[in-house]
């Protein structure tokens, strides 16, 4: 099977509000930005300093519309995370990290009335944004994960003596390097997880079918993905036929992000209902389930996309291995038990788009699965049997 990730697009980058000026100007509007590399102090005239600006896939457009949203704002970076402009529990942690940088660029402007107070009333304004930033969506760890790594390397900038805007400048290399160390984290969970699907291949003597659940692609990530990223490692030694995605009611990432990105990925993709699966594998036409998670309690319980739970109860009872793709940044060690996991419950109309008086809708966005249903969940440490 020959991959082409070339043609999925980065979720997530920074670049400098000056090329746009710059290359507007010269006409050069294609000009990268600085998606992973450090791109200097820029200056878009006299003295005044640039912003950078965060850019960010709308996902809620795809797959009519491959569009960015770009901006300097870090509310507006909360609004596209609590919106699903931008979603999966990896691509919110940068996203998290990144709407810090860009609060503290403009808290850097902001000055202070006395330079002796000026740092300390910018770390104070600094870790009020970053508050609101890590409440924007409540079950992924990888928010707050991704809020703390900033307000640490902040923290630690002030402490060195650098200014609010140098602190700012950390920021933004931090950012830069989050998204070169998600893809390579990604990478890894791939290369680990398409090992235990190597003998199951050689017992059947074919490569195998694998059921997903929602997107855990490289759209919900920085890169290349978790649980689309073993399969995609997978495909590469040959093991994959076919992979069979649920639409994943009542959002649909699996309907609109996960067979868009493997078309584009060229990876034989099957789009089925939620209600599908259990047919499916009654007949034996899944040989394997990778699913993603948001957030993986110290015993292995595992929180995901609604439906999860039902996949792997399925999967338990017709002898299907079920496997969890996740970075080591999603395990919390501080919730002992998928219960002490928060789950975020969203708006009615995402379930029933006209009201009907007198009808309540319940829309979890996540449920848990116990770590017995979990044949293993795959970090870029390796592979991790909890149930057992
Ligand atoms: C590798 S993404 C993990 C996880 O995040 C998704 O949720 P959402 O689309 O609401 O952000 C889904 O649960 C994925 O499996």
């Amino acid at each position: 099977m020959n991959l082409h990730l070339e043609n999925l697009p980065r979720t997530i980058s920074v670049h400098w509000a000056v090329d746009n000026l710059a290359d507007a100007a010269n006409g050069d509007a294609a000009r990268a930005g600085c998606g992973g590399v450090s791109c200097g102090d820029a200056v878009v005239d006299a003295g005044v300093p640039a912003v950078p600006q965060v850019a960010m896939i709308d996902q809620r457009a795809l797959p009519s519309e491959l569009v960015e949203i770009r901006t300097s704002d870090w509310r507006q970076v909360v609004d596209a995370v609590k919106t699903l402009a931008v979603r999966g529990a990896p691509a919110i942690g940068v996203a998290g990290a990144a709407a810090v940088m860009l609060a503290a660029y403009e808290l850097a402007e902001r000055g202070a009335p006395a330079a002796s107070t000026a740092a300390a009333l910018f770390a104070v304004r600094l870790r009020e944004a970053a508050r609101v930033i890590a409440e924007a969506r409540p079950t992924a760890v990888n928010l707050s994960w991704g809020v703390n790594r900033a307000i640490q390397v902040a923290a630690g900038a002030l402490k060195a003596g650098k200014t609010p805007r140098q602190t700012a400048e950390a920021l933004r290399e931090l950012t830069g390097d989050l998204i070169v160390e998600d893809e390579a984290i990604n990478r890894a969970v791939g290369a680990h997880g398409a090992a235990p699907l190597a003998p199951i291949a050689a017992a059947k003597e074919r490569p195998l079918t694998i059921l997903t659940h929602c997107n855990a692609g490289s759209l919900a990530t920085a890169f290349y993905g978790t649980a689309l990223g073993v399969v995609y490692a997978a495909a590469e030694q040959g093991l994959v036929e076919r992979v069979y995605a649920d639409e994943t009611r009542p959002v649909g990432q699996g309907a609109r992000l996960t067979v868009w990105e493997l078309s584009r990925a060229g990876v034989p993709a099957t789009l089925i209902c939620d209600n599908m699966a259990a047919s499916l594998m009654a007949a034996g036409r899944i040989d394997a389930v990778v699913v993603g998670a948001d957030r993986i309690a110290a015993n292995g319980d595992a929180a995901n996309k609604i439906g999860t739970l039902g996949v792997a109860v399925l999967a338990h009872h017709f002898g299907v291995p079920f496997y969890v793709a996740a970075p080591e940044s999603t395990r919390d060690n501080a919730c002992a038990t998928g219960a002490d996991i928060p789950i975020e419950e969203r708006d009615a109309a995402e379930v029933l788009a006209h009201p009907i008086e007198g009808v309540e809708v319940f829309n979890p966005a996540f449920d848990v699965t116990p770590a017995a249903l979990i044949t293993a969940i795959i970090t870029e440490k390796g592979v991790w049997h909890p149930g057992s």
